[in-house]
This record gives C-alpha cells, sequence and structure tokens, in this order.
C-alpha cells in the first residue's frame, strides 16, 4: 500500500531510523519523507538507507508536509518545538517522545491542538513493533487514520483512551524490549558460566525467546498455564523457578517496570514546563 503521504521526521535517531524503515517505499515514497536533524552522520546514514530527504535545518518541506513526526528526546523537545512554530499549520503533529504531553506540545505551539502521543518500541525496525497512541481533539478522522497507518507500518497498535495511559504503555512495550535483552544477556552468560560456547548459548537462549513468544501469542492458553506445562513437579524448572521467587525476581519486574512509568511521568514535569 503506497499513498501520498508526505511525512517530516524532526530528530533522525535509532528510533526515527526504525520508523522510517517501515515507511520508506511502503506506505509513501522514499521522496515523501523528509528528516530534520542536527546531526550530519545521522542524516547522511538515512539518506544513503533509504533514498529520503534530509536537511540540518527546518526548511520550506516542513509547511508542505501532512505529518510532523517529533522524535527527538525529551529533553531537546521544548526548544525544538519552538523553532517549529512559523511552518506549523494544519500538520498533524506526531510525537513519539516519552514524557512530554500533549498539552505542553500544544502551548508550545500556539495553540495548535492536532497532536497524536504515541510510544513505538525499537521492533519497529523489523515490522514487529507495537505503538500505543493517543489523539488529542483537533484530530480529524483522516489524521487518526494516518497516525494509525504510520504506525501500522512497522507492526501493530493499540489506542487509548486517556493520555496517562502512556506512561505504562511506555514501561510495558516501549522500553520493554531492552528487559527482554537483558534476560536474554543474563541467559547467555549463564549458558557459558556452565560450560557452553558463547554461540551455543546465544543460539539457545534467543531461539528459546523467540519460539516461548510466538507459542504464548499463538495459544488460546493463559502464559501462566503454559509455564506449568514446562514445570514437571520436583524438576530442573521447578528449582529455576522457586530460585528466582526466593530472590524476588518477579517483584523486582514489577519495580522495574514501575519505575519507568513513573520516570516518563518526571520527563514530563520536568522537561515540559515553561
Ligand atoms: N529508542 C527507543 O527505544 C524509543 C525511543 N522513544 C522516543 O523517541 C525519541 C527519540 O529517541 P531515540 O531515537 O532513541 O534518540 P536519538 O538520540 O537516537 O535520536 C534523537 C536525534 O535527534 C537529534 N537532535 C537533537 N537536537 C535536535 C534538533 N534541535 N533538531 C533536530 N534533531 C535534533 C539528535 O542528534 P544528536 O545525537 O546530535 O543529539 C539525534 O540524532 C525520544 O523522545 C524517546 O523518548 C520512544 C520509544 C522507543
Ligand atoms: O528509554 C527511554 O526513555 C526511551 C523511551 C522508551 C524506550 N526508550
Amino acid at each position: 500500500m503506497q499513498n501520498n503521504l508526505k511525512i517530516s521526521f524532526i530528530g533522525g535517531g535509532n528510533m526515527a531510523a526504525a520508523l522510517i524503515g517501515g515507511l520508506a517505499g511502503k506506505l509513501t515514497a522514499a521522496g515523501n519523507i523528509h528528516v530534520v536533524d542536527i546531526n550530519a552522520d545521522s542524516l547522511a546514514k538515512l539518506q544513503q538507507q533509504f533514498g529520503i530527504k534530509t536537511s540540518s535545518e527546518i526548511d520550506a518541506t516542513l509547511a508542505a508536509s501532512d505529518v510532523v513526526v517529533l522524535a527527538v528526546k525529551p529533553q531537546q523537545m521544548k526548544g525544538v518545538v519552538a523553532q517549529l512554530v512559523p511552518h506549523i499549520k494544519g500538520q498533524l503533529v506526531l510525537s513519539i517522545a516519552a514524557g512530554i504531553r500533549a498539552v505542553d506540545l500544544s502551548r508550545w505551539l500556539k495553540g495548535h491542538n492536532a497532536i497524536v502521543r504515541t510510544m513505538p518500541n525499537t521492533p519497529a525496525l523489523i515490522g514487529k513493533g507495537i505503538t500505543g497512541m493517543v489523539a488529542t481533539e483537533g484530530v480529524s478522522k483522516e489524521q487518526r487514520a494516518a497516525a494509525d497507518a504510520i504506525m501500522r507500518a512497522v507492526g501493530e497498535t493499540v489506542w487509548l483512551d486517556d493520555e496517562k495511559l502512556i506512561d505504562p504503555v511506555t514501561a510495558v512495550s516501549g522500553s520493554g524490549p531492552a528487559y527482554v535483552f537483558y534476560f536474554i544477556e543474563a541467559m547467555q552468560q549463564a549458558a557459558q558460566e556452565m560450560g557452553l560456547t558463547a554461540e551455543q548459548g546465544n543460539a539457545l537462549a534467543i531461539s528459546t525467546f523467540v519460539g516461548a513468544a510466538q507459542l504464548a501469542a499463538q495459544a488460546s492458553d493463559p502464559v501462566a498455564v503454559l509455564r506449568e506445562r514446562v514445570t514437571s513437579k520436583g524438576g530442573t524448572t521447578y528449582a529455576a523457578l522457586s530460585s528466582m521467587e526466593a530472590s524476588g525476581v518477579k517483584q523486582s519486574i514489577i519495580n522495574a517496570m514501575k519505575a519507568a512509568a513513573a520516570r516518563g511521568q518526571a520527563l514530563g514535569e520536568e522537561f515540559g514546563q515553561d
């Protein structure tokens, strides 16, 4: 599916690159995608990889865009948005930043209220992302559909009614890939400490994650039942899970995710001020 959607990215870092990979030449022609970034290396890489337009400064391309994607760090957002004001008229502004609230973006944009706040994740790079998203009142039906199409180009979407839920989404799926990588790293380390080679440990740990995740996605049973099926009475899995319970692993994960959500809220409070 290709359409003529003109999309400008402000910030061409890790997450923007993951999104552009799913959009360029797929949802829209590469020539319809424009990236503004202060980092010349990032721009050169993006242009070479995807054949998109790039510039180091905001220019007239922005005013001609249908969608402006804000993809800089939360700490950089206020300064960046201030530069956009003269160029934002009726475009949809789509933010992927953690923490920064739509009300603050709208105020910085002098009352512009066609804003969709989203929280994607890096598996977007391979079309397996999932994005939580919420629209402000000024977003038209067509703009909501465009936002959905952009994020669906790199995976699934989950629409929320309440912007407050973006912080929990950030804690679950936005930051989530890092928890998975952390768990895989621990499994790889354990594999090596028990005598397997790095290559063997990598293959075993990663395939186990992929296989178990796909089984969980396809099974009609809850994951707790799938876990119980692996856990023979008095067996090896029971020994491992008992050790995890005794160390408070589950509660640690819950605490960590609540810390991520709290950090999202704090970023909004810290970097969303006037
Ligand atoms: N990484 C992830 O997994 C996810 C990230 N996000 C959100 O995405 C956003 C971007 O994150 P990520 O891609 O990881 O960050 P990156 O640092 O990789 O990308 C941000 C880019 O913006 C550039 N930049 C800084 N200032 C400006 C400016 N004034 N004008 C234009 N470009 C500028 C940076 O350049 P320089 O490096 O020189 O500063 C950098 O290339 C964040 O708000 C984050 O919360 C959301 C979901 C997941
Ligand atoms: O760590 C962060 O703040 C960003 C948001 C979600 C994933 N990365």
